[in-house]
């Protein structure tokens, strides 16, 4: 299978330079060494990753990859699937959660529609790139053919790239398909051989039996692949198109030097392919905030994040990024803005004195 041309080259590190220089700063600003707790690793971390010792984040790029899901056949989503289509209409006229914090940031956002059983109307801010109506049904068979996983791959690598041309300094990634978190679940199981009762939860707001349900669905699309390990191969047997295309857009944003931010279960569930894909993709993603959907904290756990917020969202759309935006411009603010105790003319702690 054809992969996207950024991938032949490995993703280059965080520049170890910048990372120091950006540390001294910290240790040297008007305030007790620490002081500002994680705030002051966001701003080491960004400073590496943006190759600058002043880090900043004015220009933010948002890409909404919306499919539908032949899986929502087995009746796993508390919402009709005509909502993905609807969404999508509504992502476009500024109503949806993620237009509000787009708005909000001043950040651009883009949405890809990749196929939904409902047609989605032309509306501007949305790109069509359809494949299919709908993936097939995960349960029964494989999600995607090889030529719709290279199609969502490349998608998704080209999103980071018009990132990279608009001279992001942040790419965060969002979904919307009914029905994904039942893919994003089977992903994860079958990535990292856990039992579907740990990952599946309620998504949009499955009852217990609801959720018992989806959990044999899961199990039944996980036997119905056996020991199939190859990364894309898992993808193409589970995935959304809006899984894959998140994936490449992670896989391209990382080969392009990109920092992500990533959001919640869904987005989560393609960092872990992206990573299992191109471990070195690790290196260049953030984590905003622990979903209230159980099995986030599982996957969160898998790609050692430590997310900045746990606030019990669990929408989707890059929205819970969004929110952790502000945060991350206030460690640049202060990491930039702050004096040195030279420069103030404020005494740093003594010489010889308590340590
Ligand atoms: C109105 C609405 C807006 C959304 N925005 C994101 N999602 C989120 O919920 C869906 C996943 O949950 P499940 O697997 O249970 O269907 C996805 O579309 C996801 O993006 C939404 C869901 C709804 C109903
Ligand atoms: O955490 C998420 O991304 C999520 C959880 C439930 C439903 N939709 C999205």
């Amino acid at each position: 299978m054809p992969l996207p041309d950024s991938w032949s080259q490995q993703p280059a590190s965080p520049d170890a330079r910048y990372v120091e220089l950006a540390r001294q700063r910290q240790q040297v600003l008007t305030k007790p060494p620490g002081s500002l707790g994680r705030l002051e690793q966001a701003a080491i971390t960004l400073a590496g990753l943006q190759a600058n010792d002043r880090p900043a984040l004015d220009r933010i790029h948002i890409s909404v990859f919306a499919g539908d899901h032949g899986v929502c056949d087995e009746g796993i989503s508390a919402f009709p699937q005509a909502v993905t289509a609807q969404m999508i209409a509504n992502f476009a006229s500024g109503g949806a959660a993620i237009s509000v914090m787009a708005k909000e940031l001043g950040a651009w956002l883009e949405v890809i529609n990749l196929g939904t059983v409902e047609p989605a109307a032309a509306l501007s801010g949305v790109l069509d790139r359809t494949i299919a109506p709908a993936t097939a049904n995960l349960a029964q068979t494989d999600a995607m053919t090889p030529s719709q996983l290279e199609a969502a791959l490349s998608h998704g690598d080209e999103a980071a790239d018009r990132a990279r041309r608009a001279g992001a300094q942040l790419f965060i990634g969002g979904d919307m398909g009914i029905g994904n978190t039942t893919s994003a679940a089977a992903l994860a199981c079958a990535l990292l051989g856990r039992d579907p009762d740990e990952l599946v939860g309620p998504g949009t707001g499955l009852d217990a039996r609801g959720v018992s349900h989806k959990s044999d669905v899961v199990r039944r699309a996980i036997g119905r692949i056996g020991n199939t390990r190859e990364p894309l191969d898992i993808l193409q047997a589970l995935g959304g198109f809006e899984i894959a295309a998140l994936t490449g857009a992670i896989l391209g944003c990382a080969a392009r030097g990109i920092p992500v931010l990533v959001d919640g279960f869904i987005v989560s569930a393609a960092a872990l392919m992206a990573v299992h894909q191109q471990p070195r993709a690790r290196e260049w993603l953030l984590f905003a905030h622990q979903s209230a959907e159980p099995g986030h904290k599982t996957l969160l756990q898998a790609l050692e994040a430590e997310p900045l917020l746990e606030l019990g969202m669990r929408l989707g759309e890059g929205s819970g990024a969004a929110v952790a935006v502000p945060l991350l411009r206030a460690a640049c603010a202060l990491h930039n803005g702050m004096a040195t105790f030279e420069a103030a003319g404020v005494s740093n702690r003594s010489e010889g004195e308590a340590s």
